[in-house]
């Protein structure tokens, strides 16, 4: 789950770590920066320099081969200025001497230029794994903000500090609104009300029979009604799983009003002391104006106690897009994002709880009716850090 963000976080620790190896070790040696025999160089030196200082130029990470260049070029008239602007930077600025009197007390630096880099790459990662661009710029200003100009005991390894940054920043983003649904549940008068929007073929009808078979284990009975009384074959699809679980469903002809099936369900949930209805709603109409307004006249009708939208993680930024539109149109209270047994980017995962403002309540992890879990924050962030080993 989540395996190819957990590679692109992994290397952005890496980075970093790099990074500031690198910066460590100019502050221990700034020896190794001046080569008092440079200053006398001659015309074929001062030539290699120059070229050195193009291959700087070209890969801003050989800090040695820039403070090379900038010892020649103060020596060089001809020498250009954006190439010893790049040497002060590395070699002679503020923050170097800040840096290795940070360095002589037994303390670490990381400064803004050290992260330029690899915060470029970790945004980069971040949006081809399909995070949201605003969630993406969220993750980063938090990681800057914990990183930079942070100047610690070596206690804490650079490692330990990426971890640290990723960590928040990752648990700011994905716990946006977190509610326990199950104490949601307990606290709630009987019958409860929860209906499911979202567009079809995500795993909607599935879910649905996953979340009666996760209440049923927890001692709440439920009845499915099935609202979705557009499609064809949706009424065999909720009953085929009604029959699998020995539950009970309500359902009208197709072409019927979704309220008044949702409706029934709760008299019968009423009359029959049932804890909670589970009531499926179509996923498309013939225009989205029309969707919608069916969801608000189950809205009024039913009065839900929730409304959770579905989508499946595997759509990344279509699904972000459409939680979004959902959330706009019909107020939903949280999301089951399903197929994350098969989903890579993680981008869905990390991005629709802040976009939308509403928690992540439970993720699909396969097609069994056991295969739905709690969405738990910390536990996931462990994972994508590799914590959980
Ligand atoms: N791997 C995996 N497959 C899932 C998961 N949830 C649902 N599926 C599968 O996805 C397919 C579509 O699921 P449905 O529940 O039929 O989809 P739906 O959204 O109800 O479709 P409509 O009823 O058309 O709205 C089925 O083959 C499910 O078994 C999941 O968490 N992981």
């Amino acid at each position: 789950m989540f395996d190819g963000l957990k590679d692109k976080l992994n290397s952005f620790r890496e980075d970093v770590e790099e990074t500031a190896e690198e910066a460590a070790d100019d502050a221990d040696e700034p020896a190794d920066d001046v080569d008092e025999s440079t200053a006398s160089a001659d015309a074929a030196e001062t030539e290699a320099a120059d070229a050195e200082s193009v291959a700087v130029d070209d890969n801003d990470s050989d800090d040695s081969a820039a403070a090379a260049a900038a010892e020649t070029d103060a020596e060089t008239p001809s020498s250009d200025e954006s190439d010893s602007d790049d040497a002060d930077d590395s070699s002679s600025g503020p923050g170097t001497l800040k840096r290795a009197a940070a360095f002589a007390t037994g303390k670490v630096i990381i400064e803004e230029d050290d992260l330029e880099d690899p915060l470029w790459e970790l945004e980069m990662a971040l949006l081809e794994s399909d995070v949201e661009m605003s969630v993406a710029e969220e993750i980063l200003d938090t990681v800057e903000e914990t990183m930079i100009g942070e100047t610690r005991k070596q206690v804490e390894t650079t490692g330990e500090l990426v971890e640290r940054a990723l960590h928040d920043a990752l648990v700011d983003v994905i716990s946006v609104g977190q509610f326990d649904f199950d104490e949601r549940i307990a606290e709630a008068d009987k019958p409860i009300t929860i209906v499911f929007t979202g567009v079809n073929g995500v795993g909607k009808t599935t879910s649905i029979a996953k979340l009666s078979e996760y209440l049923a284990d927890r001692g709440y009975s439920s009845v499915m009604a099935n609202g979705d009384t557009y499609r064809a074959g949706a009424n065999e699809q909720l009953q085929q799983h009604a029959e699998n679980l020995d539950r009970k469903i309500i359902t009208h002809e197709q072409g019927g009003d979704p309220a008044a099936v949702i409706y029934d369900g709760v008299e019968y949930a009423e009359a029959n002391d049932v804890d909670v209805v589970l009531g499926d709603t179509a996923g498309r109409l013939h225009t989205s104006d029309d969707l919608m307004s069916q969801l608000e006249k189950i809205d009024r009708v039913v009065d839900p106690d929730m409304t959770l939208f579905v989508d499946e993680a595997v759509a990344g930024q279509d699904a972000v897009m459409r939680a979004q539109e959902f959330n706009d149109a019909a107020a939903i209270d949280g999301t089951i994002l399903t197929k994350a047994d098969v989903d890579a980017s993680g981008g869905a995962a990390i991005s629709i709880a802040y976009v939308t403002g509403k928690p992540i309540l439970f993720l699909g992890t396969g097609q069994g009716y056991e295969h739905i879990e709690p969405f738990e924050p910390e536990e996931l962030v462990d994972q994508l850090l590799g914590n959980d080993e």
